[in-house]
């Protein structure tokens, strides 16, 4: 995950002044998302006799044109062998490839430590108290933890050991879609000379980006090294979490925007991932649908998902950690009904949570999901925290619900087997 050397395009690229955009030639493009991105050596020291655990060949321009043939998906392909410690991406430019690649090597290789691997974004208050937020892409992760009053320790990939987390990546990777100022201010002013946008529409004329023109993808990214957030954790590291959040879009609108987990509940909603794939996330999905996604990252998990369950019940119950449910998806109806939660009312919600706040609201029990919903919390409305009540049509909650608890019930039939711990009381009744 090291490299070893900066290169001349790289060089050449620092030295200019950030408000001329600098269009980067593949191979120059590549090797400045690894440097973003990945954790960059310290000193020259360091690289003394340098010898890579893993080597990446990004032959980006090179498809697979018998794909059919070779029964994979599209000509893009993207082979990691894990003995070899060699992998090949061809037929994409896609930066997240690398990214993601690495992070499904780390959830083969923690376990084996007995360190657990998250697909997590990390923040420490002031007072040094930790808080990690789950979530499928899509979700919120880098939003919600680029937070002015607290300190980032990453956005995406961290492990979770004896002695407390710590990110493994050395950047961020935000979405830039609709990105303003005002919404999202850190991420916004993280934009500046090294940080590199990825599909992003630059206009012609005058340079600017423009980050509410998805005509190349509604997936535009910027990366950018940690330090580039101002609060940002120099030594990406963080205590044991005393709280997490698991971040769900939910499409339907029906999960409410907070909600208290037992720590039963906590493994079932771990184990079952339920979110939504929003557009711009996998090729094919130009609107909200509907998935489980276990350990909130299934397409990253190298092992069975009951392995990092068990490491994370373990880790959670020993630190005594408060489990958080979020939906940061819809309110109101489902897509194209209802729609998306603002960022503030998330915000205030996740604030909540990390002051300690949450814990003077007096709380509802869902009658379907079993989980504890607060009746009132300063600065959200109560039809916001009361999903039925944000609803017009009551009767129509009142199913989709249902249908939802089916839903959940249904993929968590096949984690009822013998010799795994059974979470399945947990779920939701219909
Ligand atoms: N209530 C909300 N909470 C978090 N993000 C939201 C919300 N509503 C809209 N969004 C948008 O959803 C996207 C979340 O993306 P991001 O934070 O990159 O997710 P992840 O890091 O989990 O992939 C951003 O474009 C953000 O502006
Ligand atoms: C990089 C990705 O993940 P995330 O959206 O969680 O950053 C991705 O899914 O391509």
């Amino acid at each position: 995950m090291r490299r070893p050397t900066r290169r001349e395009p790289l060089w050449r690229m620092a030295r200019l002044p950030w408000t001329q955009v600098r269009f980067l030639t593949e191979q120059a493009w590549q090797q400045h998302f690894v440097t973003n991105m990945f954790i960059r050596p310290q000193s020259t020291k360091e690289i003394e006799g340098f010898a890579p655990d893993f080597t990446i060949i990004n032959a980006c321009r090179v498809v697979d044109e018998k794909w059919k043939e070779h029964g994979i998906n599209s000509e893009v392909f993207v082979a990691f062998n894990l003995e070899k410690k060699v992998a090949i991406i061809g037929g994409t430019f896609y930066g997240g490839e690398m990214k993601k690649g690495i992070f499904s090597m780390m959830n083969y290789w923690l376990p084996l430590e007995g360190i657990m691997p998250m697909h997590c974004s990390a923040n420490k208050g002031k007072a040094g108290d930790t808080a990690l937020f789950f979530g499928l892409s899509g979700t919120g992760k880098t939003t919600l933890s680029a937070d002015p009053g607290r300190y980032l320790i990453g956005d995406d990939e961290h492990g979770w050991d004896d002695h407390g987390i710590f990110n493994f990546e050395g950047g961020c990777y935000a979405k830039t879609i609709n990105l303003s100022e005002e919404n999202e201010p850190d991420i916004y002013r993280a934009i500046k000379r090294d940080a590199m946008l990825e599909n992003v529409y630059i206009d012609p004329t005058t340079k600017v980006p423009d980050y509410y023109n998805t005509s190349k993808t509604e997936n535009g990214r910027v990366s950018y090294p940690l330090h580039h957030i101002n609060n940002y954790e120099p030594t990406s590291m963080g205590d044991h979490p005393d709280k997490v959040i698991f971040l769900t879009c939910d499409a339907f609108g029906v999960l409410p925007p907070v909600a208290k987990l037992s720590p039963g509940q906590a493994m079932y909603h771990f184990l079952s991932g339920y979110t939504a794939k929003v557009a711009g996330t996998e090729r094919g999905i130009t609107e909200p649908q509907a998935t489980f996604s276990a350990c909130f990252g299934a397409a990253f998990l190298t092992l069975h998902p009951t392995k990092y369950a068990d490491l994370l019940q373990k880790k959670l119950e020993k630190h005594g950690t408060a489990t958080y449910l979020v939906n940061t998806g819809w309110t109101g109806g489902g897509y194209g009904v209802g729609k998306r939660m603002s960022i503030k009312n998330t915000r205030t919600c996740i604030d909540a949570i990390l002051d300690g706040s949450i814990k003077n609201a007096s709380f509802s029990t869902d009658p379907v999901f079993g989980f504890s919903v607060p009746k009132a919390l300063h600065g959200v409305a109560s039809d916001v925290l009361d999903p039925r009540t944000a609803w017009a049509d009551k009767a129509a909650y009142d199913a989709q619900r249902l249908k939802l608890g089916a839903m959940f019930q249904k993929n968590y039939t096949k984690y009822v087997t013998p010799g795994v711990t059974d979470y399945s009381s947990h779920g939701p009744k219909v």
